[in-house]
């Protein structure tokens, strides 16, 4: 049995080596990036008029000029105009090219257009005002967002500014979710007395989706021969096998001798924590990665939090999420020697701080339990009693 922390770097160690792909833009959201978005120009890309008014040469304005001729009008969209006369002014439009002599940009707000005359209404202006400068935010060729980053809204609004009409990103991974287990029936079906439905993969499917995974939900029963036969051409069709199921003890749980016999290498079997020690976990000499989740349906949930997304994104090429560290609300204790996932809610004390209200249900099986939990506080294995007030790691699921 191994420690949580040697399971976990285990399992970072063996990510995906996803391929690239080219998609369009409009198609590219939440993906992730596999090439640096740089400016193809500098930030703003002109001297950009940023409120609507007229512009000047500001030293007209310090030789005490305050009525200027309005000599014509530049629009956005328009190459810059001059103001050739520069006793004279140009009105001019937000998003407009600054015209050439002109410096300064004062608001409709600020000016009285009369008889095809400006009249300036205020005492202070500041030279180059109202103008957002050519380069201030971003420079031509600097880097702007770097390989690895998901494509979130200001990552996709940089991406079309700088004409990435298309985009290379990290092909999404395939992922063949698997429940095992003749006890379980569809979730269409109406089970009979001894059957329940199948839950886990839904649950798993909701977590690898939302994190940039293509899914598909399948069933196995317990049968070696049909297992080794079917999870053999899943090991082809699919770039990682999550099953759920089948790690324990017990005389149906064939995972780990299907995966030997399939030429999957077990990385580990059975983790010193709770819920989660029969966890396995394999590669293949192609490539592919095989979580053996156990089958209670809180084991398979913590698993998929504290093991597979972190390996998912990983493998999509993303930074690891630290856990938030939080106060326990009130002291518990767990006895065995194991790393405790206890189930929390998390709310905001009177001042203000985190805290996380212990609600272990009745055990590993008890997925209703978290219907009212928030997230689960990694308790270490080396102690019992954990105080009121005493902070620990917090893994978040809302
Ligand atoms: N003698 C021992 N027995 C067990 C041990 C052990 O160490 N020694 N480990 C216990 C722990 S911890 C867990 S977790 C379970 C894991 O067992 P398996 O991975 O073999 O899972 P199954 O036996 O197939 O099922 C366990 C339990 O979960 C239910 N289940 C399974 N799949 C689903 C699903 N897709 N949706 C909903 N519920 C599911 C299944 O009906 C069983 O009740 O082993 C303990 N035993
Ligand atoms: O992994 Mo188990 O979930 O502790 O029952
Ligand atoms: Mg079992």
């Amino acid at each position: 049995m191994i420690s949580v922390a040697d399971a976990y770097s285990i399992v970072l160690n063996n990510p995906l080596v996803l391929p690239t792909e080219a998609i369009p833009l409009v198609q590219a959201a939440g993906r992730v990036l596999r090439e640096p978005l740089t400016a193809d120009r500098d930030l703003p890309p002109f001297n950009r008029v940023s409120m609507d008014g007229i512009a000047i040469a500001y030293r007209t304005w310090t030789s005490g000029q305050r009525q200027f001729r309005v000599a014509g009008a530049q629009f956005a969209g328009q190459p810059a105009q001059t103001l050739a006369d520069e006793t004279a002014c140009l009105e001019v439009m937000t998003g407009a090219m600054l015209p050439a002599g002109a410096d300064t940009v004062i608001r409709y707000e600020d000016v009285q257009i009369t008889d095809g005359v400006a009249q300036i209404q205020i005492d202070d202006i500041k030279p180059g005002q109202n103008v957002h400068h050519q380069a201030t935010d971003r420079k031509q060729n600097e880097e702007l967002v770097p390989i690895g980053t998901r494509l979130g809204p200001p990552e996709m609004a940089v991406a079309a500014s700088v004409g990435k009409a298309t985009v290379l990103v990290s092909k999404l991974p395939r992922i063949a979710l698997i429940s095992t287990g003749d006890e379980l029936v569809d979730v269409a079906a109406t089970p009979k007395p001894y059957q329940i439905r199948r839950s886990n993969t839904y649950l798993l499917q909701t977590v690898l989706q939302a994190a940039g995974a293509e899914t598909v939900l399948l069933h196995l029963p317990d049968e070696a021969d049909t297992m080794e036969t079917d999870l053999k051409t899943l090991l082809t069709d699919f770039d990682a096998l999550v099953l759920s199921g089948g790690v324990s003890a017990g005389k149906a749980d064939f995972v780990p001798g299907v995966m030997e016999r399939l030429g999957v290498r077990q990385q580990f079997h059975q983790v010193a924590q709770r819920p989660g020690k029969p966890l396995w976990f394999g590669t293949s000499d192609a490539g592919k990665v095989v979580f053996g989740l156990p089958g209670n349906p809180v084991s398979t949930f913590l698993c998929a939090y504290r093991y597979l997304l972190p390996w998912l994104r990983a493998s999509l090429g993303l930074s690891v999420v630290q856990p938030s560290v939080v106060r326990l609300k009130r002291s518990i204790s767990f006895i065995p020697k194991l790393t405790y996932f206890l189930p929390v809610s998390l709310s905001v004390s009177a001042d203000g701080i985190w805290q996380a209200e212990p609600l272990p249900g009745s055990g590993s099986a008890d997925y209703a339990n978290l219907l009212r939990c928030d997230g689960f506080m990694e308790l270490p294995p080396d102690r019992s009693e954990f105080a009121e007030g005493e902070a620990f790691p917090v893994y978040t699921f809302r």
